[in-house]
């Protein structure tokens, strides 16, 4: 896997990369995936061609809604030069730029004049006429004008204006001596479109506007001028005092001979003799116009009248802005958090989101950290495979390891996690190897895991739970690592194993694949820096980040109630750092940190992201997989645990949220499910491959079976364990679940279909994906008997039973179950309770049974006796 998969990952864009090229910041690209509804975790997650497509085709929408806008709002020339405006070459690059550019030309086109303008005639020095400020300008510029027109109007066009346009001193001031002044004029206060579109291309091409040049004859003053036009208008920022200069000496230069003589600067001060006091005073207000914020904290949705607010803008401003983004919306109408991000986007403004309603169930916070807070961490390793193949050897091999080259005195303790150094690189490992406590956590809503390491003993091959270690690590997507082990023994074969592994879509490097294997040994600690590097390289490939500088957020490991000290917590802390003296919630449970050592027993006042701690200072003890956060006090902490606990208790008492067959098609028609997750265990594998097949042919509109695990023998914990961390159906064919498993699968809400036909498991499926399931009737179990001793009259055996659970009827059906395998379905034949015939027996007492046609039956069989019910549909 290493390098094939280092150049994938090379080869793949991400959305950070992306968002960089188009000169965007993740969030925005990540917002926009959202709204494609294309799946994004992240800015490391991966853009497929088809989404890079997606979001090149939602700039395009926008830029043809901006146009169609234009077009038909205002005067038609504008349309083109915006197209123009956006550079029409590669597509990624260039889209979200033009998009931009679409969306800022409506609000601020007077803005980029003055831009074009600047970079023309570089008379207008300021940095930041910036879009946002522009809106406000023509705003206040409509309303404001007219002194500062008048101002001018006073040195430069004094008569000829005030010829023309007396009653409008302001709007007839500028233009007036100039020829174009009309067209100008009409711009800044009726036809905004026109002037931006017209002029957005040179802005952006760094050249003078094509538009006005003749007015202004290409000349460097002139264009200033125009400049100052539309930024007296607009009350343009910065440049003020600048501006005012050259719109003197524009209309000097153009029109009268009359000031020529107040040139150089002095125009101003001519004018005042005529409107003394006024032209200082316009200057000082213009500095102070744009207010738009550089950030703004946003703590949940708001109407577009209280974002314009909080974005120092009008709401119309804002309205038109989301009609250039493809949302009509009117002032009282709520805008969700991607819509307002990317509206503050626009104009360039920052948003903090703070939601504290959330807190209480803060586990499902997303927290979306800048790229630049992000700081490499460890990764996070779980070590998983068939029993006696070595894991906890491995575990301790890799431990010791680190402690002979590691730290003074470093004994490692159990902590439920513990980290090891490698060329200056840490590695976490999970300290409890298999994959029920992986996927218990899984369960729990705890993806802790990085990576894991799959340990094949060399001798023995693959063997069922290898199977399942795999899947559990496919079904939370954890790249894997083989490490086959045992290659010291004299019957070790690394090749074979890795041949089996290929069924498993294993394939190592060497064969062409993309798999990572090692063999090793963990008893002789043979090649263990090897294994180590791998992850290393895994890890680098994968880049994994987090945020040290913010509160700690993580999982608990383990728990326990110390005699000594109290409730003790391990955890794996995940983002941010966590500090003695802070205060946490950890599941239902809050406290504050007293004492905080590592894995090595050494006391730490803080610890970081991946770091694995051991913590005292809670006052009830949480359960593995627990979210854990810090928070700001004690208080607060309690009150959070406190209703975390009200709520956990109501969501108990509350319908089971996993999917069932019988309420599958509401989900199919809410559109939450797309892969309908199946478990599938039967008594041989014949059966299982038989079975896989015809379920993948099912074809039901935008639902496909998904197969995640499929095994040979009784269903097991394991089994529903995973079927509720990956939201699954279990079918049990030709077997039935284990005690423990059955008891699972009841608290954790897992749907369990055992049949004995493949016909009748598609027809189910196939139907409860349709919605036509027909549930009239279903079995219920009503007891189990274990068969003691067999007793042989007649040829006719007779099994001696004790009822184990529930009862046993008389007219109930049984069916036969050895390890876990259903050998025979059938009826009782005979129910007696000593001699006598009995109606029923209960559990507890021990009843002999013979049941019809069938005579096989063995000690320690049992016998499980069902009913046939009707049930109503949902
Ligand atoms: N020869 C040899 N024996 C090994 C090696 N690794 C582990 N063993 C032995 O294999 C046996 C099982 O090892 P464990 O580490 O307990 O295996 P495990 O996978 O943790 O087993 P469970 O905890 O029962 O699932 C022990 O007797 C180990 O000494 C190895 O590399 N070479």
């Amino acid at each position: 896997m290493s390098k094939q998969d280092n150049k994938d990952n090379k080869d793949k864009l991400r959305v950070y990369e992306y968002a960089k090229s188009l000169n965007m910041s993740s969030k925005e690209i990540i917002t926009i995936l959202k709204r494609l509804n294309i799946p994004v975790n992240n800015h490391m997650s991966v853009m497929e061609n088809d989404a890079v497509s997606k979001v090149e085709g939602f700039f395009r929408d926008i830029k043809a809604n901006a146009a169609a806008k234009r077009s038909g709002s205002e005067n038609a020339p504008a349309s083109p030069p915006a197209t123009q405006s956006a550079p029409t070459q590669p597509a990624a690059s260039t889209q979200p730029t033009s998009s931009k550019q679409i969306a800022s030309v409506s609000a601020k086109p007077q803005n980029t004049q003055p831009q074009g303008q600047k970079d023309g005639g570089n008379t207008l020095t300021q940095s930041k006429p910036t879009q946002q400020s522009q809106p406000n300008r023509q705003r206040d510029g409509q309303s404001s004008q007219p002194p500062r027109d008048s101002r001018n109007s006073n040195h430069s066009q004094s008569r000829n204006q005030d010829q023309r346009n007396k009653p409008q001193g302001n709007q007839g001031t500028k233009p007036q001596g100039n020829s174009n002044g009309q067209q100008r004029q009409g711009k800044p206060f009726q036809s905004n479109g026109n002037t931006t579109q017209a002029t957005r291309p040179q802005n952006h091409g760094n050249s003078v506007p094509t538009q006005t040049p003749n007015k202004f004859n290409g000349n460097s003053g002139k264009q200033v001028d125009e400049g100052e036009e539309f930024v007296s208008v607009t009350k343009s920022t910065t440049a003020a005092p600048k501006k005012t200069k050259p719109t003197n000496k524009r209309f000097d230069d153009n029109k009268t001979s009359n000031f020529k003589g107040n040139q150089g600067g002095y125009n101003n001060r001519g004018g005042n003799r005529n409107n003394r006091g006024r032209n200082q005073q316009p200057q000082v207000q213009r500095e102070k116009i744009d207010n738009t914020p550089k950030k703004i904290i946003v703590r949940g949705n708001m109407t577009v009248g209280e974002t314009a607010k909080l974005l120092h803008k009008d709401a119309s401003e804002v309205i038109k802005k989301l009609i250039f983004l493809g949302v009509m919306a009117t002032i009282n109408q709520e805008l969700d958090l991607e819509t307002i991000q990317l509206l503050a986007s626009e104009f360039k403004v920052e948003v903090e989101i703070k939601i504290p309603v959330e807190e209480d169930r803060f586990e499902t916070v997303e927290e979306n950290d800048d790229e630049a807070d992000l700081k490499t961490r460890p990764p996070v390793v779980t070590i998983m495979g068939h029993v006696d193949h070595g894991k906890t050897t491995l575990l301790d091999a890799i431990r010791s390891t680190n402690v002979t080259s590691g730290e003074a005195g470093g004994i490692t303790q159990h902590i439920g996690a513990y980290q090891v150094e490698i060329n200056s690189k840490k590695i976490t490992f999970l300290d409890t190897p298999g994959h029920e406590a992986f996927t218990t956590m899984r369960a729990r809503g705890a993806e802790v895991t990085d990576i894991t390491i799959i340990v094949v003993a060399a001798d023995d091959g693959v063997m069922p739970q290898t199977v399942e270690a795999i899947n559990h690590a496919k079904a939370a997507n954890c790249p894997i690592i083989v490490a086959v082990n045992k290659i010291d023994k004299p019957g070790a074969n690394a090749d074979k194993v890795k041949q089996e592994l290929t069924e498993y879509e294993l394939v190592p490097e060497e064969w062409g694949g993309d798999t990572i294997f090692v063999n090793l040994s963990a008893k002789h600690r043979t090649n263990l820096e090897e294994l180590l590097e791998m992850i290393l390289l895994v890890a680098e490939v994968n880049d994994y980040k987090a945020n040290p500088d913010k509160r700690a957020r993580g999982t608990v490991i383990e728990a326990e109630l110390d005699k000594g000290r109290g409730p003790v917590v391990r955890l794996l802390v995940q983002h941010g750092t966590l500090k003695v003296g802070d205060a946490f919630v950890a599941g239902n449970c809050f406290g504050r940190v007293r004492a905080m050592v590592n894995d090595k027993g050494r006391r730490l006042k803080e610890a970081g992201p991946s770091t694995p701690v051991e913590i005292t200072g809670l006052t009830e003890v949480p359960l593995a997989g627990d979210p854990f956060m810090g928070f700001e006090d004690e208080r607060k902490a309690r009150s959070i645990a406190e209703r975390r606990a009200i709520t956990h208790r109501q969501s108990e008492l509350n319908a089971n949220t996993r999917v069932t067959l019988d309420d599958l098609f509401k989900h199919i028609k809410d559109g939450e499910i797309k892969d309908l997750n199946v478990i599938i265990k039967g008594d041989v594998q014949g059966s299982v491959e038989a079975l896989k097949g015809s379920l993948a042919k099912i074809e039901v509109e935008g639902v496909r079976v998904k197969i995640i695990h499929s095994g040979v023998g009784a269903l097991t914990e394991s089994d529903i364990i995973l079927a509720a961390a990956s939201n699954a159906i279990v079918i049990g064919f030709n077997v039935r679940p284990d005690n423990q498993a059955k008891l699972t699968a009841e608290q954790e809400k897992v749907d369990v279909r055992l049949h004995r036909v493949i016909y009748s498991v598609i027809e189910e499926i196939e139907q409860a994906m349709k919605g036509m399931l027909d549930p009239e009737y279903r079995e219920n179990v009503i007891g189990h008997a274990e068969v003691r001793n067999i007793f042989k009259i007649n040829k006719m055996a007779i099994a001696g039973c004790m009822v184990t659970s529930g009862k046993i009827a008389r007219a109930a059906e049984v069916r036969v179950i050895r390890e876990g395998i259903v050998i025979f379905e059938g009826k009782i034949d005979s129910l007696k309770r000593f001699k006598d015939d009995a109606k029923e027996v209960a559990q507890g007492y021990e009843c002999g049974i013979t049941i019809e046609r069938f005579n096989d039956i063995k000690e320690l069989d049992i016998i499980e006796a069902f009913v046939m019910e009707a049930v109503e549909r949902k």
